[in-house]
């Protein structure tokens, strides 16, 4: 979807609230005289005087191995050229955020005055001590190759100049999947590269490695086509001159070219240049902000033509910042020297690769674009895919240690891969699973509460996304005049008004009063209850007219579980339901049980718990962690809820011999390996931080998570009803359409997993 960004938005975006897009935020508590004291003097002697022993300890004291400076000294800024190092500010700071966000990784930004080569050598090597990494950024050609060589050589961290190496990689991974779409050899393809400076000649480099025939490029810089007999070539130039003496022009270079690669400035290529190429060509106009051509302009010359750019607001986004904050990751997890040659190239086959693979619903939510899959308007993958951290890291890391540049290993790749995700957060992750499995076989899902909007615009999402079939409950003609109001189309959905059902409502309460004629209901109390959507609703799940039932947007939790137990009960080994939220904090999620149904559960019951917590976990396709939670740690201290929960936990341990589970403890002793090592080294928990907690009653459950979502910046989705024989879930009063989706995808998985019962 292309968007429009318009100058007043961009200059609004840097200047409100702090001026700027970044700043420094401490890692530990300083909040007391003795926080204080290690933070700074004295207790800051210390590792001082460790680091003056062995430099290495460095890495372990301070932030440097996680710390990039991207450094700049402003004189090829984009495309806008030489605007000076306190211009380039904006776009440095950008990178450092982009780090930051995709990988993780803390960056100064770091803007020079000085142009002189062997003096910005010598202040960029003086930085050592202080970063894990350098990221040369913006530097002109031909100054860049020798103060990237020069560094490259003199310092002992990973030195990348981005500009040449990140869009190398990149783009050569689009090209290689855009040759593939068209079905031409690289060994065969005819190229043009438009510029000559640090991107351009980096790639072109990148290309003649991947398969390009130097005989087969030509290179054209500010004064047209890179010739053998041009006087005024330096030696870079030299290396790329073509010796054909009748090339002079852009245009004469383009006509029946294939590729065009383009690193110079903006709007030079007309759509001439492009009709003169060859059959299938594919256009790369990758200046910033700028193209060679505009992205619409070039798209309409021809219907045959691949087209990409180095912006966000086109398809096919060719841009660096799918590469760098990756590369880096895997250079700085492996403590690598240097980024070679073999991990450029490790890179750009892994984001090719990647292409391939079916893009996660969060990307097409991202983009608002569920067409997205590889093709000619997705050669690579997008700049918000989350699998690019778990792609490209690994694969740098792992080249880094076979080709002797690392100086740490990583051995256990599953759990760095769960490093990596915590990095950014997994939440996404888990809901674009359970979204994506759902798509895979949609459920019938009735919503008893159809008469709201909220509750609509949710079902023409999932109707759209083919999530689930939804089922309308309520009066046809409020729900069609909110339809209409809302500018919605739900034409092909079901809208049922139980009122008008008469046959139905007499069968249903029928069915009631079988349920419950021993439990003092009368027939005519059963039809009169029929009237209510949630019971009319949980009826139709129990006969099999739906798969899937979801309530509670408008009524409190009681109110809407009880229709629902009435109807449906519980499983059949199972004596009382439970709720679980799954908390999406930025260290990964969290499940919480029970949060929603048991005030005051005894050891029993919270063995019970324990049991339909886990499997909803395993239902997530994680494995689940269990503590159980109390006031004090394995005995620290005494009183109802310690006995309860230690008692709760043996028997559990007893009755679920296969799963993780420990107790009774703390809440932070359970989520902190360290703490658990250290003290409590017996402890099942001890090198698994736990992701399951069981709290001993309903007051602390419910305070935990309501208390982590307001303040803890964790989403909470949920309740996730456990132990119901049939689907039914119920929503939080006031749910948002978001949290109204997530529970639908949770509720047609549920239902798909009762296909197999
Ligand atoms: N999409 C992406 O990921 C990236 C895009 N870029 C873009 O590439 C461009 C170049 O960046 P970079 O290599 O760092 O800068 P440099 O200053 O090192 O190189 C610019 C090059 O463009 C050439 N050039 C300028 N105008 C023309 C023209 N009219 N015709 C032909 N060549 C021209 C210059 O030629 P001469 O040498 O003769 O002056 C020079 O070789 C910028 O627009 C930048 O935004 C850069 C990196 C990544
Ligand atoms: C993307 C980038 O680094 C540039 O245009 O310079
Ligand atoms: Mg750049």
């Amino acid at each position: 979807m292309a968007i429009k960004i318009r100058k007043e938005d961009a200059l609004g975006y840097h200047s409100q609230g702090s001026p700027g897009k970044i700043e420094v935020v401490p890692t530990k508590p300083l909040s007391s005289q003795l926080d204080l004291a290690l933070a700074y003097s004295p207790g800051v002697a210390e590792p001082c005087l460790e680091i003056a022993k062995k430099k290495e300890n460095a890495y372990k004291y301070t932030a440097k191995g996680n710390l990039v400076g991207v450094i700049s000294n402003g004189t090829a800024v984009l495309g806008l050229g030489d605007i000076g190092p306190e211009a380039s500010k904006p776009v440095m700071e950008g990178k450092g955020v982009l780090f930051k966000k995709f990988a993780g990784i803390d960056v100064f930004d770091i803007e020079i005055d000085e142009k002189d080569p062997q003096k910005l050598i010598q202040i960029i090597k003086s930085l050592e001590p202080t970063f894990g990494g350098i990221n040369l950024e913006d530097i002109k050609a031909p100054e860049c190759f020798e103060i990237e060589q020069a560094l490259k050589q003199e310092m002992h961290i990973p030195v990348m100049h981005d500009d040449q190496h990140g869009t190398a990689i990149i783009s050569g991974a689009a090209l290689l999947n855009a040759l593939e779409i068209v079905h031409k050899n690289i060994e065969d393809i005819r190229l043009v590269v438009c510029g000559a400076g640090a991107a351009a000649v980096s790639c072109t480099r990148f290309y003649m490695s991947l398969g390009v025939k130097r005989e087969n490029l030509v290179m054209v810089d500010i004064d047209g086509v890179i010739r053998t007999d041009r006087p005024d070539l330096d030696e870079v130039r030299k290396e790329f001159a073509t010796s054909r003496a009748d090339l002079h022009t852009l245009a004469d270079a383009m006509k029946g070219a294939d590729v065009f690669l383009g690193l110079s400035a903006g709007n030079i290529v007309s759509p001439e240049h492009i009709q003169s190429m060859a059959d299938n060509p594919i256009v790369f106009a990758l200046a910033n902000p700028n193209p060679e051509i505009d992205y619409n302009l070039a798209v309409s010359t021809r219907d045959d033509l691949i087209m990409a750019t180095g912006r966000s607001d086109f398809p096919n986004q060719v841009n660096n910042v799918l590469g760098f904050p990756y590369i880096f990751r895997g250079a700085l997890d492996v403590r690598a020297t240097a980024i070679n040659e073999e991990m450029k190239l490790a890179t750009a086959q892994a984001i090719a690769k990647l292409a391939k693979e079916p893009v996660p619903e969060i990307v097409n939510k991202a983009y608002g674009d569920d067409q997205l899959g590889f093709g000619r308007k997705y050669l690579i993958p997008k700049p918000l895919d989350p699998r690019l951290i778990t792609t490209i890291a690994p694969a740098v890391a792992r080249t880094a240690m076979e080709t002797g540049v690392a100086q740490t290993a990583i051995t256990d790749w599953e759990t760095y891969e769960l490093e990596l995700q915590e990095r950014i957060g997994i939440d996404q992750r888990l809901m674009s699973r359970v979204i994506a499995r759902a798509k895979k076989n949609p459920k019938r899902v009735v919503f008893a509460e159809a008469d709201n909007t909220k509750i609509l615009k949710a079902a023409q999402l999932i109707n759209d996304e083919r999530i689930g079939d939804p089922i309308l409950l309520g009066n046809k003609e409020v729900i069609l005049k909110l339809i209409e109001e809302h500018s919605l189309d739900l034409s092909n959905v079901q809208i049922i008004d139980p009122y008008e059902e008469l046959d139905r409502l007499e069968k249903f309460g029928n069915l009631l009063y079988q349920k419950r004629q021993r439990k003092g209901l009368t027939p005519f109390e059963a039809q009169k209850m029929m009237r209510d959507r949630t019971y009319f609703g949980a009826m139709m799940v129990e006969t099999g007219e739906a798969d899937a039932l979801i309530s509670g947007l408008t009524k409190d939790y009681p109110k809407t579980i009880l229709p629902a137990l009435h109807v449906i009960g519980v499983k059949q080994d199972v004596d009382r339901v439970a709720g679980m939220y799954i908390m999406n904090s930025d260290k990964g999620p969290y499940f919480f049980a029970d949060t929603t149904v048991n005030v005051d559960p005894t050891a029993d019951q919270i063995v019970e718990i324990i049991g339909l917590t886990a499997d909803a976990v395993k239902f997530f396709d994680l494995e689940p962690k269990v503590a159980v939670l109390s006031y004090s740690n394995f005995g620290s201290a005494k009183g109802n809820t310690p006995t309860k929960t230690a008692l709760a936990t043996a028997k559990a341990k007893e009755k679920f011999p296969e799963l993780i589970i420990e107790g009774e403890m703390q809440a932070n002793v359970a989520i902190n390996e360290a703490i658990q090592k250290e003290n409590y080294p017996f402890s099942a928990l001890a090198n698994k931080k736990a992701n399951t907690l069981i709290f001993p009653n309903l007051s602390s459950g419910n305070i935990a998570y309501k208390l982590l979502a307001e303040i803890g910046n964790a989403e909470a989705i949920g309740p996730v009803l456990l132990g119901m024989n049939k689907p039914v879930h119920i929503l939080q009063l006031g749910s948002s359409i978001r949290e109204i989706i997530n529970m639908v995808a949770i509720a047609v998985v549920d239902a798909q997993s009762h296909d197999n019962i």
